[in-house]
C-alpha cells in the first residue's frame, strides 16, 4: 500500500503531493514501482496534529481519488469521517481505511458497510493532540489485539460484512517506545482475529529512535528511514501480514518480494 498524503503537515512527506496534479502523477508513481494500492489521505494523523475541516478534506482527497481510480489505480481513503468516505467512494476509492476504526466519527462503520468495500480497522485510543499520553499498556500485544477485536464486533455489528474487515495494529498511534516493537514483533497474535492484517511502520518514530545518531541521540531524520521501513516490511510479510503501507514503494516491494521468493522455494523444497 503506497502513502499518499494530500496535506501540508503529515510528519514526513507534508506538503509535497497538495497539487492534485502533481498528486495524482505521484500515486500513478506509486503504482508503477510495485504498489498494489494507494492510500490517499486529506487529515494529517501525525501526534499532535489538529483537525482539518471536512470541506477542506474533501476538497483535497476527491480530485486525487478520482484521477488515481480513473487510471485504475485500486484507491483506499485514509479518513476519520464517513462523510469523506463516502463521497471518496462514489469518486473511485474501493477501501476505507479508518485510523479510529469507526470511533471518530459514529456514522462511518454504517457508510462502510452500505459502500459494501474493505474496512480497515486500526487500533486507535483518541485524536492526535492527546494521543501519546493514551499509551500505557500491561501486555500491549493482548491488549491492543483484544481492543480491536472488540472495535471489530462494534463495526460488525453496525453491519460492516466481516469478511470485508481488515485489521491493522496502529504502529505509533497511543503506543510507547516498546510498544511497536513487540507488536511488530507478534503479528501472528493476530490469527485469533482470523482478518487479514494491515501494516503501518513507514519512517515512524520507533524506527528513527532505534537508528539514533550514537553521538547525539538525534533520532533518524524521517525522510531517511525507508531502508528501516523495507526491513519491517518483510518481518511483517513473513508474519503473514496481507499489505504494508509504506512511503517508499518500490524499496518495500522489492524486498517483500524476496520474501516471498524464499517462502515459495521452502514450501517447494
Ligand atoms: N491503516 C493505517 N493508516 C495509517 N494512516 C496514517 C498513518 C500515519 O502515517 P503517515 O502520516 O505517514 O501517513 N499511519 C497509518 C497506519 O499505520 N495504518
Amino acid at each position: 500500500m503506497g502513502i499518499l498524503n494530500v496535506t501540508p503537515d503529515s510528519f514526513s512527506d507534508g506538503g509535497c503531493w497538495l497539487d492534485p496534479g502533481r498528486a495524482v502523477e505521484h500515486g500513478l508513481a506509486l503504482a508503477a514501482r510495485g504498489a498494489d494500492m494507494v492510500d490517499v489521505g486529506g487529515e494529517s494523523t501525525r501526534p499532535g496534529a489538529r483537525r482539518v475541516p471536512v470541506e477542506e478534506e474533501l476538497a483535497r482527497v476527491l480530485p486525487v481519488v478520482r484521477g488515481l481510480a480513473r487510471q485504475g489505480v485500486l484507491v483506499s481513503i485514509d479518513t476519520m469521517r464517513a462523510r469523506v468516505a463516502e463521497a471518496a467512494v462514489d469518486a473511485g476509492a474501493r477501501i476505507v481505511n479508518d485510523v479510529s476504526g469507526g470511533r471518530a466519527d459514529e456514522a462511518m462503520a454504517k457508510t462502510a458497510a452500505r459502500a459494501g468495500v474493505p474496512f480497515v480497522v486500526m487500533h486507535w485510543r483518541g485524536q492526535s493532540q492527546g494521543m501519546d499520553d493514551l499509551a500505557g499498556y500491561g501486555d500491549v500485544v493482548a491488549e491492543v489485539v483484544a481492543e480491536v477485536g472488540r472495535q471489530m464486533d462494534a463495526v460488525v455489528s453496525a453491519g460492516v460484512d466481516p469478511e470485508q474487515v481488515v485489521l491493522d495494529p496502529g504502529l505509533g498511534f497511543a503506543k510507547g517506545r516498546s510498544d511497536d516493537w513487540a507488536l511488530l514483533a507478534a503479528l501472528d497474535a493476530w490469527a485469533v482475529l482470523d482478518r487479514p492484517l494491515l501494516v503501518g511502520p513507514s519512517r515512524k518514530r520507533f524506527l528513527g529512535e532505534l537508528l539514533a545518531d550514537p553521538a547525539t541521540g538525534e533520532p533518524r531524520p524521517a525522510r531517511e528511514r525507508d531502508d528501516a521501513t523495507s526491513a519491517a516490511a518483510v518481518l511483517a510479510a513473513a508474519q503473514g501480514a496481507w499489505a504494508v503501507r509504506v512511503h517508499e514503494v518500490r524499496a518495500a516491494a522489492d524486498a517483500v518480494r524476496v520474501e516471498a521468493a524464499v517462502r515459495a522455494h521452502r514450501m517447494t523444497a
